[in-house]
This record gives structure tokens, C-alpha cells and sequence, in this order.
């Protein structure tokens, strides 16, 4: 199994005064599983606790109780450069978070450098072969982000998560801004690098419709609690919760 989440716990301690303190329940024996070259969607309204399951994922935030495992192994958050070649993460306007002032092959380079011992010849030949992977030129390694367009930006953006070759990328509303034909173009590159590579996708989103496009399967988050859990086209025809339900039909209505 690529990805084995173990009933994961977070709760998190709020000061509300100058003396008390207020918990709030992030997460709640959240458990779920990912297979290799598959989509899982996770969907919720604000506050149901997806930003916090990312973050515990990435390793930027430590779950009170739990396990992760990627390929097998627990996930330690002070080994994260040796989880950066099986999981990456793309979160939302990822091309805004591009540093302006460097070019897009020095960008790449830099990944390459900090997490991989390619020299420089190899790691030519690496940025090379991702930026036409993605759809890109040679000459767009000394282009700024400013000189894209839009969809070619995301592209990088993506050029830049899966340049080390990662087997689940994390897309944490990573798709939701972009505008319908774009967002389309982006989904087809997304489910041809998945046929491609084998490369399997946590989506992290609200949006119902792309969730039945692409995801393989579904987990309603609400309130930190999982509700309905399934296959896409299960969850959608038999939701046991209203609240599933109702979040199912605003989508398909
Ligand atoms: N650092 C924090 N300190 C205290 N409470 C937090 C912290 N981060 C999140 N929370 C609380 O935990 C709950 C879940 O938040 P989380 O950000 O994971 O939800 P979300 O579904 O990702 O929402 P959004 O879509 O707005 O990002 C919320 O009640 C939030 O207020």
C-alpha cells in the first residue's frame, strides 16, 4: 500500500483568555487507505479539517495519535528530504508561490540539488525531460514565472512537485482557482501522468464535479470526523449520511 492513514488524532488548544484554554477537535480517528495509480478525494466545508490532515501528512504538524505510512514505513516528520522522492504537494495558487526572481531551470535545479546527488550534467538532463513531460520547452528554463501564461505556470508549478519522480502528489485545492478550460487542460495532464507513472493523487477539494471525474475514491470530512468512505460512484449513488447527501446533490443539481 502506498499511503495507510491509522486512525489519526489531532486536536488542537486554543487560548481563549488569559488563563483558559479551548480545544478543538482537527481530526478524528481518520483512517483511509491509497493504492498506487489511484485518486482519493477528500472533501469537506471549511473547518471539517483537510488543511490539518495536509499538514500532518507533509510533516509540517505532528498528529497526537495515529499512524501514517508511506510505502510501508511510518512517517517521521524529521526525515521529510528522504519522503520528498514518494510524496509531494501542490497547494493552492502554486504558481503564485514561485520566486519571481528566478528563472524556472535554476528553480528545478535547486529542487534537484537539495534533495538528489545528480550533478550537473544529470541534472540538466533531468529538468530537460520533466519540463517536456509537462509539456514545456528547453527554452522555458531561462524564462521567469512572469513570462507564462497561466496554464503554462501550473505546469510548472507541477514541473517543480514531480521532478523528483514522487509516487503520490498531494493537491490541496490546487485546482479550484483555475479557470474551467484550463482546469480541464490541467485534469487531462493530471490522468495521463497517472496512466503514464503510476502516480497516485490525494485530492484535497470541494469541487463535487471534478471529484466524480477523477477520483477513484471519496472521503466526506465533517467537523473532523469521516463520514461516508468509498468508492467515488458508491458514495455518490449511496451516501449513508444527510450530510454527504446533501454536500452530493449542491454539486450534481
Ligand atoms: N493552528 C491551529 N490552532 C488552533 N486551531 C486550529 C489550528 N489549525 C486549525 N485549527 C482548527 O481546526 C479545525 C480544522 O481546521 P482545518 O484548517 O484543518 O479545516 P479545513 O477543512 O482545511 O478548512 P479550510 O478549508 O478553511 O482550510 C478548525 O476548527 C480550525 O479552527
Amino acid at each position: 500500500m502506498l499511503l495507510e492513514v491509522r486512525q489519526l488524532c489531532k486536536t488542537y488548544r486554543k487560548q481563549s483568555g488569559w488563563f483558559s484554554h479551548r480545544s478543538v477537535v482537527a481530526l478524528e480517528n481518520i483512517s483511509f487507505t491509497l493504492q498506487q495509480g489511484k485518486t482519493l478525494a477528500i472533501v469537506g466545508e471549511t473547518g471539517s479539517g483537510k488543511s490539518t490532515l495536509a499538514k500532518l501528512l507533509v510533516g509540517i504538524e505532528k498528529p497526537d495519535s495515529g499512524d501514517i505510512l508511506l510505502a510501508e514505513q511510518q512517517l517521521k516528520s524529521r526525515h521529510f528530504r528522504q519522503y520528498n522522492h514518494i510524496i509531494r504537494f501542490i497547494f493552492q495558487d502554486a504558481a503564485k508561490s514561485l520566486n519571481p526572481h528566478q528563472k524556472v531551470g535554476q528553480m528545478l535545479d535547486d529542487v534537484l540539488r537539495y534533495s538528489t546527488q545528480l550533478d550537473t550534467t544529470q541534472r540538466n538532463v533531468k529538468i530537460r525531460q520533466t519540463l517536456k513531460q509537462l509539456g514545456l520547452l528547453d527554452e522555458h528554463s531561462d524564462y521567469y514565472p512572469h513570462m507564462f501564461s497561466g496554464g503554462q505556470l501550473q505546469r510548472v508549478a507541477l514541473a517543480r512537485a514531480l521532478i523528483l519522480d514522487p509516487k503520490l502528489l498531494i493537491l490541496d485545492e490546487a485546482l479550484t482557482a483555475l479557470d474551467p478550460s484550463l482546469r480541464a487542460q490541467i485534469v487531462n495532464l493530471l490522468l495521463e501522468l497517472q496512466q503514464k507513472n503510476g502516480l497516485a493523487y490525494l485530492l484535497i477539494t470541494n469541487h463535487l464535479r471534478l471529484v466524480r471525474h477523477i477520483a477513484d475514491d471519496l472521503l466526506v470530512l465533517h467537523q473532523g470526523r469521516m463520514l461516508d468512505y468509498g468508492s467515488t460512484s458508491h458514495v455518490f449513488a449511496h451516501a449513508e449520511h444527510d450530510y454527504s447527501r446533501k454536500l452530493i446533490n449542491s454539486a450534481t443539481a
